[in-house]
């Protein structure tokens, strides 16, 4: 055996070793995911990941590939995460709650600690219609803007896995809960009136709450959908002078929680 083929035989054992590593290492995550619901333990734990992270740097600290090498660990620690989502979650989660109640805040939060998608309904209508929502409800008015959050519902039957943060008014059609549930438990975030207005009074990108953007007017207007909300929610989570990780510590309790029902 030539020097160039001896490196070849060495590089291929290397790469065995990585294989190895990394099974050994998902099955490390797989039995911590274990212990913590054996324990009732908190399945988000983000300072555990901080350290972890020090630990990486301070192990890597001067390396040549240090780089190179953090890279891979990035895209190590994405794969970690989703083997957890997709072993929590084998359905879409469907979030959805009054505007400002926290489900983009929500879903942002969770798509980091677990490496979901996420889709945010309003968006992707902007996106396909090309148009802001104020200027979709001034041209082709409500119901055009309804028809297309049902068409969007419909098309994430056929995904999973995906964080769905809906507009504030999905819930308003019956038909549109039905598409939900197909493949999806549906979150309801609440928030009081107060707390709404605190949340959304500094921005205009809400049509529907143009001229009652006040705690009456949006007692009023919750008030008026809390019935489809509640009857549409699988579980609720209320919002209120929680931080978003408390928040979404209890929306994985509650959900994980489902399926041992
Ligand atoms: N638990 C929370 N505590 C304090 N502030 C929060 C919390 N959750 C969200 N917020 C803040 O409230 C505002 C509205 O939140 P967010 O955009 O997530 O609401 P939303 O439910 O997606 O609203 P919309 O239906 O209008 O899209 C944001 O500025 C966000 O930072
Ligand atoms: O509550 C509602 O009816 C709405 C909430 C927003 O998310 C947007 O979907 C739109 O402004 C309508
Ligand atoms: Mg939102």
């Amino acid at each position: 055996m030539n020097d160039l083929e001896m490196y070849r035989e060495s590089l291929a054992l290397c790469d065995d070793k990585i294989i190895d590593a990394l099974v050994e290492r998902s099955k490390v995550v797989e039995k911590i995911m274990a212990y913590k619901e054996e324990y009732g333990m908190p399945i988000l734990q983000p300072q555990q990941e901080a350290k972890q992270a020090l630990r990486l740097e301070e192990k890597l600290n001067g390396n040549k590939y240090r780089e190179e090498i953090m890279d891979i660990f990035e895209c190590i620690r994405m794969n970690s995460k989703k083997i957890q989502a997709r072993k929590l979650f084998d359905y879409n989660i469907v979030m959805i709650g009054f505007m400002g109640a926290g489900k983009s805040t929500v879903a942002e939060y969770l798509s980091t600690m677990f490496a979901m998608e996420v889709v945010e309904m309003d968006q992707e209508i902007v996106k396909e219609e090309g148009m802001s929502i104020p200027d979709i409800f001034a041209t082709y008015g409500e119901e055009y803007f309804r028809n297309c959050e049902t068409e969007l519902l419909k098309k994430m039957q056929s995904r999973k896995n995906v964080l769905i943060s809906c507009g504030g008014g999905v819930v308003l059609r019956e038909c549109n809960v039905e598409h939900m549930k197909k493949n999806g438990r549906v979150v309801l975030l609440t928030a009081s009136p107060e707390e709404v207005y605190e949340r959304v009074k500094d921005s205009d990108d809400r049509p529907v709450l143009a001229g009652r953007k006040n705690v009456k007017g949006i007692a009023e207007l919750m008030e008026a959908r809390r019935e489809k909300y509640e009857a549409a929610a699988d579980i609720i989570v209320n919002t209120d002078h929680k931080t978003v990780l408390q928040v979404c510590e209890e929306l994985v309790q509650r959900l994980t929680e489902m399926d041992g029902e």
